[in-house]
């Protein structure tokens, strides 16, 4: 059983108010870009930017991705046998391109690079997954305990494709009924939060099984305040 925050400690780490402050910004922003497509969902905001990453940048990454791949972890306490299958990376923060490719996402959603995580990299090989789940924090598991006060609730997802594997890897949302293609360079971009500020459960949604090929990713998540872990300014 988690830890039970204070009134004024939920109140600083998951603030309706703030959160949806946040949605509305961030969804001004991005309506305001040319290159944004609005992918148009009642219950879900969910947008998409054809050719983010670059063909130079996806290959860097990539090989990245391999030099340095472990197996996906889930939180403790949400572990499940095959549910994430995929091999993750914590790309270095302080390197330059990582810095630079980072940037790029936090200014085309004009959020601070220090309200949001490392940038994650991952691959899919045939049959590896990550089942449905959704990317905000479940305020009743112990996790919370630390991610509470350390940022506060997920608010934004960012994704991009880095290749696009010749079966598979769709990324699904059941609540939807709708799932997005990989192409590469492509940034796939929601909130994970309702529009009043709350957790958004018709955000769930699967990394489904490739099929054949692989499949390579980057995915940044944002938070509601300052991450406090990692960013070497
Ligand atoms: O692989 C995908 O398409 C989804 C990945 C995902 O949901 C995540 O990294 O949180
Ligand atoms: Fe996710």
């Amino acid at each position: 059983m988690a830890r039970v925050f204070s009134k004024k400690q939920i109140e600083r780490y998951a603030s309706p108010q703030r959160i949806a402050a946040l949605g509305r910004q961030v969804t001004e922003t991005l309506n305001a870009h040319p290159r944004v497509q609005w992918l148009e969902s009642p219950y879900v905001q969910l947008f998409v930017c054809q050719n983010f990453i670059s063909d130079e940048d996806c290959d860097l990454l990539i090989d990245m991705i391999d030099s340095d791949s472990q197996p996906s972890t889930l939180y403790e306490g949400t572990e499940r046998e095959g549910y994430r299958t995929s091999y993750s990376c914590n790309v270095d923060p302080n390197d330059p391109d990582i810095r630079r490719i980072d940037k790029t996402i936090c200014d085309l959603m004009g959020l601070p690079q220090s309200h949001s995580e490392v940038l994650q990299g991952q691959r899919y090989q045939v049959g590896q997954q990550f089942k449905d789940h959704h990317d905000y924090f479940h305020e009743t598991e112990k996790y919370w305990e630390y991610e509470g006060p350390n940022g506060g609730q997920r608010t934004w997802t960012a994704m991009a494709y880095l290749n696009e594997p010749e079966k598979g890897g769709a990324t699904a949302f059941p609540q939807l009924q709708y799932q997005v293609e990989p192409r590469r360079g492509m940034l796939l971009i929601w909130n994970n939060m309702s529009r009043d500020g709350k957790p958004n459960i018709d955000t769930l949604h699967a990394g489904t099984a490739v099929e054949q090929g692989a499949k390579y990713i980057i995915t940044k998540w944002f938070r509601l305040n300052e991450w406090q872990k990692a960013w070497v300014r």
